[in-house]
């Protein structure tokens, strides 16, 4: 067991606010600077190294409704000769912060290099513990999610200014800016990967497929290349900001070659499709969301971390929707009726969570 022991000499009260003027008051075990961000909950037991590094969480500040966090500690941050992380989702944290009930400042794993409150800090991203998720969770769950800000110590603050989440485009923020490519080799199928915001676990199931894989930025004109399929991966923010990427992916709706997507990827290929997306009231943030593959009675428990789903009402009459989620009737997946083109809401590459929907990658690659 080793122990975070900066925190005696060092943490400091900090506070939650949100945009409706509720306070929820705790104690600073991150970075303290003040941040504003959309607040939403995930229910999933473990996996905060992945999710703090999932680049979908950019811009929001991150509910951790398991009330023990930190028990683990966080893995190293190392990275293979590709630059694909090890243990980790991306290159760095992306949530703008997270906000827990119990911070452990013990921590014990056997792959644990350090303490989440001094990764947080080295990363400079705020951590709060000491909240009543339960209620903050509740009010999320009754309100959906609202704007707030963590503020630490007595510090003064502007209680007008929340931010926006909505308008701005975080694809942009976290995509690759050049073209970057893994496991070139003689005679393998080349997938582009529109990189929206790519988990590094999404990359390792192409590669472990042994395809080349051609990352490039989310609005990059990919129908220029020699591929042999696409992929877009999952990435944050509203959908509706990403029109470059749209516009691309429906050049290529005309062709006949494979294109799978997840998440952000589903929502993208549905709006190339011609259909609607718009925002759930609290989102999907956990290891166990049921999903049915429509005309079956097959039934996956899922990955997921969106705030935004494909309505299912508006797809055209080449679409039909793969999957839907078993809570509440939402879409969790399209397929074209006559061309190989599919994909996901939920996150079939996991990591963490699940794995029992890789089979997405199977299929995908089959179909090169
Ligand atoms: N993980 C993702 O790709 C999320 C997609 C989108 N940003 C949403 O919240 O719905």
């Amino acid at each position: 067991m080793t122990q975070d022991t900066d925190y005696m000499q060092t943490e400091k009260t900090a506070t939650l606010i949100l945009d409706d003027g509720t306070v929820f008051r705790g104690f600073s075990f991150g970075c303290e600077k003040e941040v504003t961000g959309e607040v939403v909950f995930n229910t999933a037991m473990t996996g905060y190294p992945e999710s703090l590094t999932d680049p979908s969480y950019a811009g929001q500040l991150m509910v951790l409704t398991y009330p023990l966090v930190g028990n683990y500690g966080v893995p190293p941050r190392t990275f293979d000769a590709d630059g694909i992380a090890t243990f980790m989702e991306s290159e760095k944290i992306h949530a703008d912060a997270i906000i827990v009930s119990d911070y452990s400042h013990e921590y014990s794993h056997w792959n644990a290099v350090g303490s989440l409150g001094s990764w947080l800090k080295e990363e400079g991203i705020p951590g709060i513990y000491g909240i009543d998720t339960r209620a903050l969770t509740k009010k999320l769950r009754e309100h959906g999610v609202m704007m707030g800000k963590i503020v630490i110590g007595d510090a003064k603050t502007d209680l007008t200014n929340f931010g926006q989440y909505g308008n701005v485009n975080y694809v942009d923020k976290v995509s690759c800016k050049e073209v970057i490519i893994y496991g070139e080799g003689e005679g393998k199928k080349r997938v582009v990967l529109v990189d929206c915001g790519v988990k590094h676990n999404i990359i390792r199931c192409l590669l472990k497929r042994n395809v080349t894989v051609i990352r490039v930025p989310w609005d990059y004109d990919f129908n220029t290349l020699e591929y042999d399929g696409l992929f877009i991966s999952n990435g944050p923010g509203d959908p509706d900001t990403c029109d470059a990427a749209v516009q691309n992916i429906r050049k290529a709706l005309s062709g006949d070659k494979p294109i799978c997507g997840i998440c952000m990827g589903n929502q993208l290929l549905a709006k190339a499709g011609g259909a609607s997306i718009y925002k759930l009231k609290y989102g999907h943030r956990s290891h166990n969301q049921p999903v049915r593959m429509v005309g079956t009675e097959k039934c996956f428990i899922t990955s997921q971390n969106h705030g935004y789903a494909v309505d299912n009402d508006t797809l055209s009459a080449d679409w039909e929707p793969l999957f839907i989620n078993m809570n509440d009737g939402t879409n969790e997946g399209i397929r074209h009726k006559t061309k190989p083109f599919f994909s996901s809401q939920f996150h079939p590459e996991a990591c963490s969570g699940p794995t029992d929907t890789e089979f997405m990658f199977d299929k995908f690659v089959e179909l090169l």
